[in-house]
């Protein structure tokens, strides 16, 4: 956990969004008060309940993106859920404490992943021991092991072709989403674990290349030096005291007088994401985990519908209101050029992967910011998510040739802009389906 000031966290934050300050003054002091919790004996601790975060502002302005962002700055397991997934017909039980079980799986490969790290060198050497006997058999003598060895770590034996014993686990693979299930992070299942469940510790032989053999290798002797059980514990008491749910759409769940039917099922959704928020014990197959400190973060336009809709236990229990404004077309300038692993800055890599040399005049990129914000006007304001979609297309010519034209050299400026979006822009129906 971070010991980490609101003012510090703030300008953490500042690397990768800009502007809406409240919401990241809100989040910075939610997560502060968590460590001042912790500071407390832990009678009166238990008695401080986390104070939750209503966010209310368009889309695409950033909500999610502060909080993920928080969460990982802090290496707090985070889970994005969409409130109305729970209203949707055939959506078999509508289970809302599945967002508890996520956010247990994600916090269990977060402490995976920390833990392998630490023990990564011991790891590391024994992978390689394992490469070198796959590589000239148990038997050779220690003068050839050291020259493989040596090989080996100069990188010439990459392509040769090994068998190894290996662990039969689809690893790589431990959760996937179910197509067509909105709301990313509900509805996993964790394919390791049916795996492991269904196979025990198998091996198999498997034909690999030495290159592509460490990866698993590495995870597999790890795994080794592991403790499973202490990985548990330590991920149910992670969800406990740092997990951070965020709620999205929150305002679709909330009852409207502009809206007849369907207001039973919206407000059961309420009824059934309280007693989560308020605090209860569920139940996952890795142990019971108690809600009552998971920070919620809920979220949603409020266009229609007005925080005062929702039940007001719940309205209660969301106690800190931040507001997000509409992003501007200077916004849009700001977030190509002042973030870090900004869209440019991604562009210009990924088309450098193939040696081409793709620059943005300042031209360049006022015509990008200007794009942006007139086809939000002009069809849809879908806030910062446009700058992909304009960028995207932009780029697609060059995308398509990179490819054949290593050594080259390619400039973004205003003309090359306006020619790619040209009679695009301006033109409803085109725009709709193409920006
Ligand atoms: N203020 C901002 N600064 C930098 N990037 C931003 C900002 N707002 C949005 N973005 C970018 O736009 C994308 C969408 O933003 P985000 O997911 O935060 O939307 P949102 O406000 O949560 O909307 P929704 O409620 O529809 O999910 C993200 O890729 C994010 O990086």
């Amino acid at each position: 956990m971070t010991d980490l000031t609101p003012r510090e966290i703030v300008s953490e934050l500042d690397r990768f969004i800009i502007g809406q300050k409240d919401a990241k003054r809100a989040v910075a002091v939610a997560l502060r008060n968590r460590w001042r919790r912790r500071q407390l004996d832990s009678q009166l601790a238990d008695e401080v309940m986390p104070k939750n975060i209503l966010m209310i502002g368009p889309t695409g302005v950033g909500k999610t993106e502060i909080s993920r962002r928080l969460a990982k700055l802090v290496g707090a397991p985070f889970v994005k859920v969409e409130a109305t997934k729970f209203t949707e017909v055939g959506y078999v039980g509508r289970d809302v404490d599945s967002i508890v079980r996520d956010l247990v799986e994600v916090a269990l490969q977060l402490v995976r992943e920390r833990r392998r790290e630490e023990v990564r060198a011991r790891a590391q050497d024994a992978a390689e021991e394992r490469v070198i006997a796959a590589l000239v058999g148990d038997t050779a003598s220690e003068a050839t092991r050291e020259s493989f060895r040596r090989k080996l770590r100069d990188n010439l034996l990459d392509d040769t072709e090994i068998e190894l014993e290996m662990t039969d686990q689809g690893r790589g693979m431990s959760s996937f989403d179910i197509p067509g299930m909105p709301g990313s992070s509900v509805g996993m299942i964790n394919l390791s674990d049916m795996m492991k469940g269904a196979f025990g510790g198998q091996t198999k032989k498997r034909k690999i290349l030495v290159k592509d053999a460490y990866k698993p290798l590495i995870d597999e002797e790890s795994d080794k030096l592991l403790d499973d059980e202490k990985i548990t514990s330590e991920a149910l008491h992670a969800v406990e005291n740092d997990g951070i749910v965020f709620l999205d759409e929150i305002d679709k769940v909330a009852k409207s007088s502009e809206r007849g039917s369907g207001d039973v099922s919206r407000e059961g959704v309420q009824r059934d994401l309280l007693p989560l928020i308020e605090g209860s014990v569920v139940a996952t197959k890795h142990g019971s985990v108690k809600t009552d400190h998971i920070l919620f973060i809920a979220s949603g336009a409020f266009h229609i519908a007005k925080p005062s809709d929702l039940l007001p236990e719940l309205q209660g229990r969301l106690p800190i209101r931040v507001e997000l404004r509409s992003l501007t077309r200077d916004d849009f300038r700001a977030i190509l050029t002042d973030t870090e692993a900004s869209l440019l800055r991604q562009y210009e890599a990924l088309i450098g992967a193939e040696g081409v040399t793709l620059t943005f005049t300042e031209d360049g990129i006022d015509a990008l910011a200007d794009m942006a914000a007139r086809v939000n006007e002009s069809v849809e304001n879908i806030g910062a998510r446009r700058l992909s979609t304009i960028l995207e297309r932009v780029l697609e010519e060059i995308s398509f040739t990179a490819a054949d034209k290593s050594g080259e050299a390619v400039t973004v400026d205003r003309a090359y802009v306006e020619s790619a979006l040209e009679g695009l822009v301006g033109q409803q129906d085109l725009s709709k389906f193409i920006l």
